[in-house]
């Protein structure tokens, strides 16, 4: 490598794929500036003519790229090019061409974004979803003004890519083989980047502050250490060294001390890739998946049917059947909460159920209902708990509907620090970390800005985590993880070291997990663990678990 011999500069972010590579800067092209409302065009009839068209060429392109494609992927892609077409979205432009004299450009701009308004507003899974009709807008802004089309442009050859953040569309069609490695200004651990990027195993950085601003020809990034080194001339690509990926399917530490590596599903498909992937079962079915865009509450016998295709590939393994977690960033249309000032701290998850007592026995009926059916080994559990007295009302309507295990999950810092009062009145516990860092470090999960907060190697995370998995430890009950931290594979054996007895994940992510968990005994990651807990920050915790 000729690297070491040019000027380079260490940018830090926050490493959420872990795994080492360099290589020429490709830069993700921005969106082009915002249309301008005028002049208005001579003949409207005219300009209006032209936005089906390029509404059509947008969709063509997305749809190629999505029969090249597969699974998710395609999926994504499929979404995105109906977007483009939506008859609504295109017929508003239209009206506004004709009737407010926009050109065209504009008139696409004004349409989509009172759409992706009015998703965001809505937050969580919609607001992602105001997201893509952003990206579709620039792309059909782009087209109606024949400029580059916002997104990665065609690889060449091995780069490394660098963005604000990605959008679903942008890297659905990723070939993992060009990609060197993942940059962003923006985004945070659990950001559809990070996510991605660890299921292609791509070694990945987000909210490297200043990246953009910086126009580096090269990168060197470490995924792990979440440092990109930037070069001013273009540097030789080197392949990424991952973790290996040698795992033999059973959820194992060197000397044998088993942990139940599980899958996250929100869907059949999810499901199916889990069983492929070698899960022992499932830590969280999130059942809200099923119902994102439902209008009205789903019937009993719907809501059976939606679980039973959810669990039938896991016929004689466990699932954790997770009961609608609903508000803030996941709002489900048919349970519409009332405007709060602050909805992360509002009535959600099982919160929402304490007026509506109905509606969660609905549920717990249609899962039992399902098991029944499927042979799923299904205990449930319920999101968004902070006092025990919740947890044991929770506990108690479960088994009223038949479900002999019942748990909950510890998403708030109230929950962890009170888990002895908690694991008493349930089966077990299974940590999100996702949304327990947020709530612990009063920093929300979607701001990139935020993002270092939010990273699961924060010390006063992994405290909280050890406290409960002591107190599960003591009462012979499990205490699981079904948080993104599960899917980082040194984290997880870190995770193991403090007494956590399953960690569920991400499917692309469990071989990665399954090679790291066997790297080590359990004395190793009990001491790694130890030395973590001990470290004053994320990075001190990574060098003391021995992650660099
Ligand atoms: C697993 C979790 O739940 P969700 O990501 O669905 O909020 C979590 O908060 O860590
Ligand atoms: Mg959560």
């Amino acid at each position: 490598m000729s690297t070491s011999t040019l000027p380079a500069k260490t940018h830090h972010g926050v490493g959420v794929s872990p795994g080492r590579a360099a290589g020429p800067v490709v830069r993700v092209h921005d969106r082009s500036p915002d249309p301008l409302p005028g002049p208005a065009p001579t003949d409207p009839a005219a300009d209006a003519a032209r936005i089906r068209p390029a509404a059509e060429a947008v969709a063509q392109r997305l749809i190629a790229r999505a029969a090249a494609a597969d699974g998710e992927a395609r999926e994504v892609l499929e979404m995105t090019a109906t977007m483009a077409a939506d008859p609504s979205l295109l017929g508003k432009a239209e009206q506004a061409v004709a009737e407010r004299g926009l050109p065209a450009p504009r008139a696409v701009f004004e349409a989509a974004g009172e759409f992706a308004e009015l998703l965001a507003a809505t937050g969580g899974y919609l607001a992602e979803r105001a997201r893509d009709v952003l990206d579709v807008r620039d792309r059909l802004v782009a087209e109606l003004t024949g400029t580059e089309p916002p997104g990665v442009p065609e690889l060449t050859g091995p780069s490394v890519l660098v963005a604000r953040d990605l959008a679903p569309a942008d890297t659905a069609d990723l070939d993992p083989r060009l990609v060197l490695a993942l940059v962003t200004e923006e985004g945070g651990p659990t950001s559809h980047t990070a996510i991605l990027a660890r299921s292609l195993g791509i070694p990945a950085v987000v909210a490297v502050r200043g990246v953009l601003a910086a126009d580096a020809a090269g990168a060197r990034v470490d995924g792990a250490a979440g440092t990109v080194e930037l070069f001013d001339r273009a540097v030789e690509p080197e392949a990424a060294t991952r973790d290996r990926v040698l795992w033999n399917g059973v959820g194992t530490t060197a000397d044998g001390h088993r942990v139940a590596l599980l899958a996250n599903i929100g869907s059949a498909a999810d499901a199916r890739a889990g069983i492929t992937a070698d899960a022992a079962g499932s830590g969280l079915f999130r059942t809200e998946f099923c119902f994102l865009d439902a209008a009205a509450e789903p019937d009993v016998e719907a809501q059976r049917s939606a679980y039973a295709a959810v669990l039938e590939p896991f016929a004689g393994k466990p699932v954790v059947v997770r009961t609608l977690d609903a508000g803030a960033d996941k709002p489900l249309p048919f349970l519409a909460i009332g405007d709060e000032p602050n909805p992360a701290l509002g009535v959600r998850g099982l919160r929402v159920a304490f007026d509506r007592p109905g509606l969660l026995d609905r549920q717990l009926t249609a899962i039992a209902a399902a098991a029944a059916e499927t042979g799923a080994e299904v205990s449930v559990m319920a999101p968004m708990v902070a006092t025990a007295a919740e947890a044991a009302w929770f506990a108690e309507r479960a088994r009223a509907a038949g479900i002999e295990r019942a748990g909950v999950m510890v998403e708030t810092p109230a929950a962890a620090l009170t888990a002895e009062a908690i694991l008493d009145a349930v089966d077990f516990v299974s940590i999100g970390t996702n949304d327990l860092a947020q709530y612990t470090f009063a920093a929300d999960r979607m701001l990139g800005a935020l993002a270092a907060l939010n990273d699961p190697w924060q010390p006063a995370l992994l405290r909280l985590i050890a406290h409960l998995a002591r107190a599960g430890g003591e009462r012979g009950k499990p205490v699981g993880i079904c948080g993104e931290a599960a899917a980082d594979p040194r984290l997880a054996g870190v995770l193991t070291g403090l007494g956590v007895t399953s960690l569920s994940m991400n499917p692309a992510a469990l071989p990665a997990v399954g090679a790291a968990l066997a790297e080590r005994t359990l004395a190793d990651w009990q001491r790694a663990a130890q030395s973590a807990l001990a470290a004053t920050d994320p990075a001190r915790a990574r060098r003391a678990a021995g992650q660099d």
